[in-house]
């Protein structure tokens, strides 16, 4: 029997899987993420993160029906975010792209759809300055027409969400934003939660992940004996203990993975708890180092960081 995951309840009523399935890939091949989905579906994954950024919503989608049509899940079990790239901020786009991805999941609805960044640019990747204001109307009618069940925003900074809610005749139900044992966010997390905007965390294996060997020599949590220690003590995983460390702040997860085994392993979070001693341990281990800074849009008006 797969781990049951628990979930979330976010602002709106709506339940969310406090663990999900990550589907960013920089490298592929033709059906690496249709076989991911239907892998991730198998073992006990419900809820999905893609993005119309990632090109992959046709595989994903196709993944998605062929686990319905086997009978292993229903679409109501499944939990579906997509995401709204930042050349389509204009508030007469949205519907029709939000429709577009649909298309490509092959799907009625989406459970989540969210704003990727509060930055706008056009199809050369120059600052459109559209304001993200003006973008959340159009999500507002997205959510109006049923074509996704919440909306929400991802790579939002604290003024900027405050600037959000401040108007949005619809609150936002998560933000998205990296989160992991380097880059701790309390103050961003604190701030989400004291507006009842839940967190959810991208890249949660931060510097622990493989896949980026180009920070190997910031790697405090790798080399630090503490955290090996811990790991031990509960027989898990130093990305188990990671993962485990963003579940207990009350946040969100979702780690990619295409190898079974790790998806396997990422989802064996929920037998064990870490102390408050140990909790603050990790914190210490924070950096304040982003493994995704999007200096590419650095020179943009509602740059984030
Ligand atoms: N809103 C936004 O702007 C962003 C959203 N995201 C979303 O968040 C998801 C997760 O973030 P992502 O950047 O992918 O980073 P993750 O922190 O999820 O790390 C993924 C990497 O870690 C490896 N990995 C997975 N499990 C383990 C494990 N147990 N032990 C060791 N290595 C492991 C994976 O390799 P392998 O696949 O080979 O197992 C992969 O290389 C994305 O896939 C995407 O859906 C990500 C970035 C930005
Ligand atoms: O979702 C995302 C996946 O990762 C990309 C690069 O690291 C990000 O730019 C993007 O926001």
């Amino acid at each position: 029997m797969p781990p049951k995951v628990p979930n979330v309840r976010l602002n709106n009523g709506v339940q969310m899987p406090i663990l999900g399935l990550g589907t960013y890939a920089r490298k592929w091949e033709t059906g690496d993420f249709r076989k991911a989905v239907e892998c991730g579906i198998d073992v006990g994954y419900h809820h999905i993160d893609t993005a119309s950024m990632y090109k992959n919503e046709e595989e994903v989608g196709e993944g998605i029906i062929n686990k319905i049509k086997e009978g292993i899940v229903t679409r109501n079990d499944l939990f579906v975010t997509t995401k709204l790239w930042n050349n389509r901020h204009a508030e007469k786009d949205i519907v029709l792209t939000l429709k577009e991805s649909l298309a490509k999941l092959k799907l009625d609805y989406v459970d989540l759809y969210l704003v990727h960044w509060p930055v706008s640019i056009n199809d050369e990747g120059e600052d459109q300055a559209i304001d993200y204001i003006e973008t959340w109307r159009g999500m507002e009618q997205a959510l109006q027409l049923g074509l996704t069940k919440s909306i929400g925003v991802s790579n939002f900074n604290e003024e900027q969400l405050e600037r959000l809610l401040a108007t949005a005749k619809v609150k936002p139900v998560v933000n998205q934003i990296e989160i992991n044992p380097s880059l701790t966010q309390q103050k961003l997390v604190d701030y989400c939660k004291s507006v009842d905007v839940q967190p959810v965390a991208y890249t949660p294996l931060g510097l622990l992940s493989d896949a980026r060997p180009e920070f190997a020599h910031l790697d405090k949590i790798n080399t630090d004996p503490r955290f090996g220690a811990l790991a031990e003590k509960y027989g898990k995983t130093k990305a188990q203990i990671a993962l485990r460390y963003l579940v207990q702040r009350g946040i969100v997860v979702i780690p990619k993975s295409f190898t079974k085994s790790r998806m396997e392993e990422n989802l064996k979070i929920f037998d064990f708890e870490l102390s408050a001693a140990e909790m603050a341990l990790v914190d210490s281990f924070n950096l304040n180092h982003r493994c995704v800074p999007a200096t590419a849009f650095a020179k943009h008006k509602y740059y984030p960081f």
